[in-house]
């Protein structure tokens, strides 16, 4: 039998944070997950549980009181080029062009790679046109894309994404959704992606992890085995999202039923 090495393993996460006036804050209570190589997962939970703590700790910018996360088996001590970190507020640079942007991370490679990289990406991000534009001159959503094509065409094997449609109308994030999932395809890279959203979690997962209320501990890993694009009337996918809903302890139609 073969086993996987994951890609990402959280072993035995605590955090907590000793606040001014002495008293302990418990932020993550025991995580244990691994994440296979290549998988989109999905992490959910309420306001304030802790959900961009683990991905902080995850990327490296924070160290866990105890346990550690292992990457292709190494432990995580400091953040690494491989890895990116995508948050909800856009960081484009807007004195940079479209361009320049995406080809920011790219110092190491000729002029002519560079040029054939920052115009693959423009593609795949539908930006074709808009190469000498600057962010003031962008959409929200089109924003959002060359943050997105920026962490790309940096070659990173893992993405951390911290809410990254979140400030976008609501049409925007559905097509962002469906754009990111192709991404993904083609790509093939690891996704550790935090949202409030519990349909969007959906849309977009293999797995959906399910954080209790802080401290953060996983409440449940749920499968989405759903062929994509996922089919928001399929009886199956409305059966996973009441599931979580379930897991998160909210009625079907978003009242809060019981204490989570
Ligand atoms: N440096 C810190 N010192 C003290 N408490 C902190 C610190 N950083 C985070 N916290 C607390 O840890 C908890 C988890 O915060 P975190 O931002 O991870 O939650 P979240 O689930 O991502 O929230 P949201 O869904 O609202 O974005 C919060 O209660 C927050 O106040």
């Amino acid at each position: 039998m073969i086993v996987e090495t994951p890609k990402i393993e959280f072993r035995d996460i605590d955090l907590h944070f000793t606040a001014e006036d002495g008293s302990v804050i418990q932020v993550l209570d025991s995580v244990n997950l691994n994440i296979r190589e290549g998988e989109f997962v999905c992490i959910v939970g309420p306001s304030g549980c802790g959900k961009s703590t683990l991905l902080n700790i995850a990327c490296g910018f924070l160290k866990p009181s105890s346990g550690q996360v292992l990457i292709d088996e190494v432990p995580v001590v400091r953040p690494n080029r491989r890895r990116v970190f995508i948050f909800q507020d856009n960081s484009v640079f807007p004195w940079l062009t479209v361009s320049q942007n995406i080809g920011f991370g790219l110092a190491d490679v000729s002029p002519i790679e560079k040029e054939k990289t920052v115009q693959r990406y423009i593609e795949m991000i539908g930006l074709s046109g808009f190469e000498h534009a600057y962010p003031r001159e962008l959409s929200g959503g089109m924003k959002q894309r060359v943050e997105i094509a920026r962490a790309l065409a940096s070659g990173p094997d893992i993405l951390f994404m911290d809410e990254p449609l979140g400030a976008l109308d609501w049409l925007t994030r559905l097509k962002m959704r469906a754009d990111l999932v192709d991404i993904w395809r083609q790509e093939k890279k690891t996704i550790l992606f935090v949202t409030h959203d519990v349909e969007e979690s959906v849309q977009l997962a293999d797995r959906v992890v399910v954080l209790s209320d802080r401290p953060a501990a996983i409440r449940a890993v749920v499968d989405v085995n759903l062929p994509r694009p996922r089919n928001l009337d399929d009886p199956e996918y409305l059966r996973i999202r009441d599931e979580i809903f379930d897991w998160m302890g909210l009625d079907h139609h978003g009242i809060a039923a019981k204490s989570v």
